[in-house]
């Protein structure tokens, strides 16, 4: 017997989550398509060693991308429409409206914390000496969207590649259709790994089950409370709920968020009515990560509210999907659901991934003192509902 093949669908998985770590660790890595290929690197991370190598393997001197808002703050003016779509190739279209900005980059700013100041609306602002537009190279939104699959400012240095330069260095090469294919392949790729009853405060019976993507990245959970597949075996709508981790919130107490009451209780209504199952989603500060969340808490203290903070930082308002839970709803036998929240895009998006939303069942806590203006926030601007 040979070597084991692994499929088309893990491979693609596997080459992107690859790339987005290099980006993390400051390497540049090689975008490819029909127009390619682009070398890029992340703004945040990059250092001299990445520049050179950059530098080694690129055809023209290097730009800067950034999201049209991030630039429109560094330019202190407006980015007309136009710009933003210039030059994008079709297989980008999903990723226009988010538009892509480059920007010359005088050899002053080619440096490692220049760049940093560029990428980050929470740095020191650093104007840039000629701040001059030009067209966007092809596949630089595919780029960004892998600097966001990272979870890293969306703010790449980018340069047409030297035929067989990057290859010569070893550089990571990922196709652009596989970095715009990957939410929706890492979801519908999930897997029970690992199931262990766990006795809850709130619940004691309990059990967490874990689900693994092809990609080998951070598990998503499953806690059960009694017995919910039965209860859906029989044609019944268990009670659920689709919750986005917050580590400041579920595990710190924070009160700027409501998400530590919010988890809490919904285990503790899931034990009262003897089941319900909280799916325990890896989607960080709506889908930004941590490390991107405190920068929009900086945000936040100087004055922008949740949405806009995000939207500063050159990342949508809102960057999860719903085809995760439902995978996971799927796979645990359960097509039909009661859904606890307030937030009417999670029962659309269920409802788009198949699952049959019975109803909603809402979800709200007082407001603390320090959390009043995010909550109505999210009632004002993403259309929460209240009760
Ligand atoms: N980016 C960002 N994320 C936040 C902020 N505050 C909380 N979060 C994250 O928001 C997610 C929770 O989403 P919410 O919008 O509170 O609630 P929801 O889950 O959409 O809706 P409900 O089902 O009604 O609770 C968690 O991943 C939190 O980490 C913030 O100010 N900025
Ligand atoms: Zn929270």
């Amino acid at each position: 017997m040979g070597p084991p093949v692994p499929d088309a669908q893990a491979l693609a998985l596997r080459a992107v989550h690859r790339a987005a770590s290099d980006l993390r660790r400051g390497t540049p890595v090689l975008v490819a398509g029909p127009q390619g290929p682009l070398l890029v690197a992340a703004a945040e991370t990059v250092g001299a060693r990445g520049l050179a190598e950059l530098a080694a393997a690129a055809l023209a001197p290097p730009c800067l991308l950034l999201a049209p808002i991030r630039a429109a703050a560094l330019l202190q003016r407006p980015i007309p429409a136009a710009v933003q779509r210039a030059d994008a190739h079709p297989s980008e279209a999903r990723w226009l409206e988010e538009g892509v900005v480059a920007l010359r980059l005088p050899a002053g700013l080619l440096d490692p914390a220049a760049l940093k100041r560029l990428a980050d609306p929470v740095a020191e602002r650093l104007l840039p000496e000629h701040p001059e537009m030009q067209p966007a190279p092809p596949l630089a939104a595919a780029g960004l969207a892998l600097a966001k699959l990272g979870r890293l400012l969306p703010a790449l240095v980018a340069a047409p590649a030297r035929e067989g330069a990057a290859e010569a260095l070893g550089l990571l090469a990922v196709p652009a259709a596989e970095i715009l294919a990957y939410p929706t392949s890492a979801a519908t790729s999930l897997a029970r790994v690992a199931e262990a009853r766990v006795p809850l405060e709130d619940a004691r019976d309990a059990r967490i089950v874990a689900f693994r993507a092809a990609d080998g990245g951070i598990e998503h959970l499953a806690i059960l409370v009694g017995d919910p597949e039965k209860l859906a075996a029989e044609g019944g709508a268990p009670l659920v709920r689709a919750h986005s981790e917050c580590f400041t919130g579920d595990l710190l107490g924070s009160l700027r968020c409501d998400c530590g009451p919010q988890l809490r209780g919904a285990i503790a209504r899931m034990g009262r009515e003897g089941a319900g199952v909280l799916l325990y989603l890896a989607q960080e500060g709506r889908g930004i990560g941590l490390v991107n969340k405190l920068r929009a808490y900086t945000l936040q203290d100087q004055g922008l509210d949740t949405l806009d903070a995000n939207r500063a930082l050159g990342y949508g308002a809102d960057e999860r999907g719903f085809l995760v839970a439902a995978t996971m709803l799927q796979q645990l036998g359960i097509p039909r659901v009661r859904l606890l929240t307030n937030n009417p895009d999670k029962m659309a998006g269920l409802a788009a991934c198949g699952i049959i939303v019975d109803g909603r069942e809402a979800h709200q806590f007082d407001a603390n003192g320090v959390n009043d203006k995010y909550l109505e926030t999210k009632a004002e601007r993403f259309g929460h509902l209240l009760r």
